[in-house]
Parts: C-alpha cells; structure tokens; sequence
C-alpha cells in the first residue's frame, strides 16, 4: 500500500476554506464574508495607487533579485518599527530593536512562537483572548508553545468583558505570555478603550506578564496609523519589554506579497545582537530569508514622503469606507423592520463585524441567501457594498428575527 495511505483529510481552514465555498456557489447574489481582505465598493480587490507608483519607481531601478539578509531588508525592517512605534522612538534611536522581517503577520507570529519556544525563562504558555484569530493557536502550538486564554468578548453585549478579562488575566500565573491585538480585534473587532489599556497595562506589569503584540491593521482600523497604535505605544512608555508582529497584508494591501517584521524590544543594544543572533539562527532553519518584493514596496512608500501622504489617504480611505457601511448595515437592518439591538456594528472597529448570529444562523443565511461567512458569525465588513448591503440586512434580518 502507499507510503500515505494513513494521511486523513484534513478540514478546510475554518477562514480560508469560506471563499472556496463561496466560489462554488452559482447565486448572482452570493457575497463573502469570508477572509478578512479588503473590497471597493465594487467588490473588488483593491491595489493602492500608492503601491503601483512604488513599483514604478522599483523598476525604473531595476533592483537585483539577490537574497535578502536572513532578517529582511534593513530598510523595510526600520521603516516598518519607526510606523509601530513612532518617528521619534527612542527604542529605535537607541538601537534598542531587534526586528526582522517576517512572511507577512503569520510569518512573524510564527518567527516570535519559535523564539520564545526556545529562549523564553518564563512560563511557556500564551494566553490568548476568547475569541482570537482562529490561526493563533496552531502557530503558537506548531512551535511547541502552550495555549490557554483570556475572557475577552461578552456576547450579551456584543462588546468587551473588561471586567472578564481584569479578573481572568489577574490569575494568570505570573512570568506567562499574554497575546493582545493591538487594534481592530479578531474576530470580534472589539478594541479596549485608552483608559482600559491603561489599566491591562498596569495589571499585565503587576501580574509579571510578557505582551505579545499582534498588530495586522495599523492605519486599517481608525484610518489613523497612530492612533492605531496607542496601546503598543503606551505599553512601550509604561515600561514594558515587548514584542510585536506586524503585517502589511491589510493596510497597505500586500496580502499576496507577505510583507510583515517580528520585533523584540531590549534591555542594550549588545543584547540587540545576541537576540538577532539567534532569530536569524531560527529564521535560516526555517525558510532561510524572506521575499523582497513585498518589503521593497513597503519601505519604497513609507520612506518617500509624497508616496507615504498618499498611502496614509489612501488606508484612511479603506478605513471610512468600512466605518460608512457598517452605519449602512445598521440602518438597513432597522428598515427590515428588525427590532434587534444592532448597536455593536457601528461600535465595533476594523476589518470584522462580530454580528452575534449563531451556527445555525450562519448555516441558514449561507444556505438560503449564498452570504458566506465563518461559523462564528464573524462578517468582513470589506465584504459588504453599497450595492449589496440592502440584500445582506434582508438576509441577517430574515434569519434573525
Ligand atoms: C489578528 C491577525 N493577525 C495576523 C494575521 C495574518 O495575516 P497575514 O499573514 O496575511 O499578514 C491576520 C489575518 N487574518 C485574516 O485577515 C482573517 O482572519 O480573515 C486572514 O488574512 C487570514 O489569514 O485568516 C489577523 O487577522
């Protein structure tokens, strides 16, 4: 028999596995909720002007196609913890950054789960929020990290369990890992407020906690890249040692160009070296060195000042677009008649909408009106246009009322 004839078939991925899904579905009418990737309202995938005049300008130089550093291009790498941190960071200034570029969020994730898997002192386990991102778990797994979690989400309001979340991370056990999304959360698109960060902080620095950052929207979620960083931001001010995964998939819509950095912050920069040192040891084993086109596009807009104002219009653009049809959504669903509380649409933030419909209702709304979304009832806003939205609140309304 063959060598194979013991491998299962495996599931589709609970996220990606939505949009094959929809691509089968034969309905004119069918929408996708699925992957959080964003449309015009259109519909269609969007390639930032920005991007295209930074890939003018790259072929006109007509760059090699040799391997980057194992850690990435240096300039990317800068420009990408400068954008998390600020113009005017004194963690950068003072070298006191190891950041390597990472395969996108994903890639940086899994860069910082195996450095932390081998190097880590304290207690390898990460306490991720209840809901996170359905891949968290299995990067963190893969490189032979513990997970538990963290109450996050209060699904009587369709917003934050802060009080959940104080009394659950207050019993983490001290020298442990705690994942926050930096903004725009995932699945829930649920953000702790300043004041709230304020107070993770200081529990997290009291309980001996070590943040781990995920930001994979900066700039998507508000339409203000500081903004979107104020809590990464203030941790850092607060006197935390972190690290950070970026991705710029979402805001600068790179999604198949896989452009992200993996940062740690450090006590001198003779323990920046050691700590490079060994991500790039991690990083040789695991794919050698990354992709260049993606960074070289990255660094090209957020280095050269007109293609940097265009962008930050430009992803302040994607940002209103969602905010105005999550009002769109709500409004429509009140014109179906619907007497449900749809509040949490317009007070979530970022790439998803966290509607409260249950399985059986996404099961339903799938079935019945070919709108594709995860199981969770998570919906990308991205999804939904002005030429589609009256549709989906009949359908939302239809299956929830
Ligand atoms: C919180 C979070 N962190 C990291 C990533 C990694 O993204 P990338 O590797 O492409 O930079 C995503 C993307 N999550 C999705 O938008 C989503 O949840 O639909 C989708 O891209 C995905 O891969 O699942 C994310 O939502």
């Amino acid at each position: 028999s063959s060598w194979w004839s013991q491998v299962a078939m495996g599931p589709p991925d609970a996220i990606l596995g939505v949009t094959e899904a929809f691509k089968r579905d034969t309905n004119p009418n069918k929408i996708n909720l699925g992957v959080g990737a964003y449309r015009d309202d259109n519909g269609k995938p969007y390639v930032l002007p920005s991007v295209r005049k930074a890939e003018e300008k790259l072929r006109a130089k007509n760059l090699d196609k040799e391997y980057a550093p194992i850690s990435g291009i240096a300039e990317f790498c800068k420009a990408a913890i400068e954008l998390a941190l600020g113009a005017n960071s004194e963690i950068v200034s003072n070298g006191l950054n190891a950041t390597v570029q990472g395969i996108s969020g994903t890639g940086s994730l899994r860069v910082g789960a195996a450095f932390f898997s081998n190097f880590y002192p304290g207690i390898k386990t990460v306490y991720l929020p209840k809901p996170t991102w359905g891949n968290h778990t299995p990067i963190f797994k893969h490189a032979g990290m513990d997970v538990q979690s963290y109450t996050f989400y209060d699904p009587k309001t369709c917003g934050l369990d802060f009080k959940g979340a104080l009394d659950d991370i207050n019993k983490i056990p001290e020298r442990s890992i705690i994942l926050l999304h930096a903004c725009a959360h995932n699945p829930t698109g649920v953000d702790p407020n300043l004041d709230q960060w304020a107070e993770l902080s200081s529990l997290i620095k009291q309980r001996n906690l070590f943040p781990f950052f995920d930001m994979a929207y900066q700039g998507f979620a508000s339409g203000d890249i500081d903004r979107d960083a104020q809590a990464v931001r203030l941790f850092i001010k607060e006197g935390h040692k972190i690290v950070l995964a970026q991705s710029f998939a979402k805001n600068m819509g790179l999604y198949g160009e896989r452009a992200g950095a993996f940062t740690v912050t450090t006590e001198s920069q003779e323990e920046t070296a050691r700590v490079m040192s060994q991500l790039k040891i991690l990083i040789r084993a695991l794919y050698s060195n990354p992709p260049i086109n993606g960074a070289r596009i990255v660094a090209e807009i957020l280095t050269d000042p007109a293609l940097r104002a265009d962008w930050l219009k430009e992803v302040k653009g994607m940002a209103d677009r969602i905010i105005s049809v999550r009002t769109k959504l709500r409004d429509n669903l009140k014109k179906e008649g619907s007497t449900k509380n749809w509040q949490h649409i317009t007070d979530q933030i970022g790439m998803f909408c966290y509607t409260g419909m249950t399985p059986d209702q996404v099961e339903k709304i799938t079935k019945e009106h070919s709108v594709f979304l995860t199981k969770d009832g998570r919906i990308s806003m991205a999804g939904v246009t002005s030429k589609n939205v009256e549709y989906l609140a009949h359908a939302m309304h239809t299956v929830t009322k």
